[in-house]
């Protein structure tokens, strides 16, 4: 096995998104024995420990199904009205799967507006990451009702990326009709071939990565493109085939199958370079001497005992800044725990938590992983 399958592999949280192609059997409503494996795969994924975000298309050619609709209509709301009908089935059959494995699911739809907004974009995070702790499996697709031409994805595939973006996901998964990326639309050149591994920030993807098919929205140019945005917080970019037996479960196993997209940088280097630049501080830690050089000079986590007060009105995953006694910031991180319940927990050692909060979800009140010296 490659390093980079490895890293799939080791992946903790992985987007998978399915596309229209794929879930609607070429127009013929929706694939519910296809859906059923699908889901099952990723229950068996959720009861190895992964946490896993399910993004799917299909809610236009189901609306079109269930209206009667032979051919996609051209006007925004008669798109708009289909896919509110759609989006039932769709959110029927996921539903009704997952029960049968005894799993909650969440329906999510969301706007290129919601992850632009400040306010929107750490609500929908904070729902997120709390519906992932919780076990359910969130179904995410675009807000079809409310999208205007500008404001809309339009595509499934950046949807998928943004949304790695937003709960620092390790892996997306595209899954697709085709075995991957070929060098050319093997739909038009019989003699393309398929890529098992690239850069996702590699430009000559780009020319090789056509349309998409009837039902589909972007092809394979907008996966390119998504790889290049998941790549941005450290994810990598898988494109397989969902028709193959059992795709997700032996790419969890590490076979390489179907189109690997790897950050440029290493996972981490991208993530950390993501952190820094994206999410405004919403409050202050100070740290004492001890925990400064525990993090500046060991590379360790902050503890709640290294904290000596704290400031603003952060919630569990917000970023946070990390001062010394002097006022100087020395990192910036995402904190395990909002203000009222870090201020509970500050000054004292990790075992504790428990103790002072009634429950701990992390010793450390920074991750490491989570966390940019500055
Ligand atoms: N270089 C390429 N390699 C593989 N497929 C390609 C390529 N260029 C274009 N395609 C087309 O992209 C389609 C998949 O995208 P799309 O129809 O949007 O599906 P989805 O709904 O799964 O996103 C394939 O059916 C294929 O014909
Ligand atoms: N929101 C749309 C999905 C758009 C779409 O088809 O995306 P894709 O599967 O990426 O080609 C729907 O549910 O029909």
């Amino acid at each position: 096995m490659t390093v980079s399958r490895d890293k799939l592999q080791k992946a903790r949280r992985w987007v998978v998104k399915i596309g229209s192609a794929l879930l609607t059997n070429d127009g013929q409503g929706l694939d519910a024995e296809a859906i059923g494996r699908w889901v099952d795969q990723l229950a068996a994924l959720r009861a190895q420990g992964m946490e896993i975000v399910l993004v799917s298309s299909g809610a236009v050619a189901e609306g079109m199904t269930r209206l009667g609709w032979l051919v996609r209509p051209k006007e925004l709301n008669r798109l708009q009205a289909a896919a509110a009908v759609g989006q039932m089935g769709l959110v029927q059959a996921y539903e009704a799967n997952f029960q049968r494995h005894g799993t909650h699911t969440a329906q999510i739809l969301l706007t290129h507006d919601d992850l632009t907004n400040r306010n929107r974009y750490l609500n929908a995070r904070a729902t997120l990451k709390t519906l992932l702790e919780m076990g359910v499996v969130p179904v995410v697709n675009e807000n079809d009702t409310v999208v205007t031409d500008e404001f809309r994805f339009g595509d499934n595939d950046t949807l998928a990326a943004l949304v790695a973006n937003l709960i620092e996901a390790d892996a997306v998964i595209l899954l697709t009709d085709q075995l991957g990326l070929y060098t050319a639309d093997p739909r038009f050149d019989p003699k393309a071939e398929l890529i098992s591994e690239a850069r996702a920030e590699d430009e000559s993807l780009v020319a090789m990565a056509g349309d998409g098919g009837k039902l589909g929205r972007g092809g394979m140019a907008t996966k390119v493109r998504a790889a290049k945005l998941a790549a941005r917080s450290g994810a990598v970019t898988l494109i397989a085939s969902g028709r193959e037996d059992n795709v997700l479960l032996r790419l969890k196993q590490g076979d390489v199958l179907g189109t690997l997209l790897v950050p440029e940088r290493t996972p981490m280097v991208a993530r950390k370079q993501w952190l820094a630049g994206h999410l405004q501080a919403r409050g202050t830690l100070v740290l004492d001497a001890g925990a400064v050089l525990a993090l500046t000079e060991r590379g360790k986590s902050l503890l709640p005992a290294g904290v000596r007060s704290l400031s603003g009105a952060f919630t569990r995953g917000e970023m946070v800044l990390l001062t010394d006694e002097a006022g100087k910031v020395v990192a910036r991180g995402l904190a395990n725990y909002g203000a009222e319940d870090a201020r509970k927990i500050v000054g004292k050692p990790s075992a504790l938590i428990s103790a002072a909060l009634g429950y701990i979800s992390e010793e450390e009140l920074v991750h490491r992983d989570n966390l940019v010296l500055v």
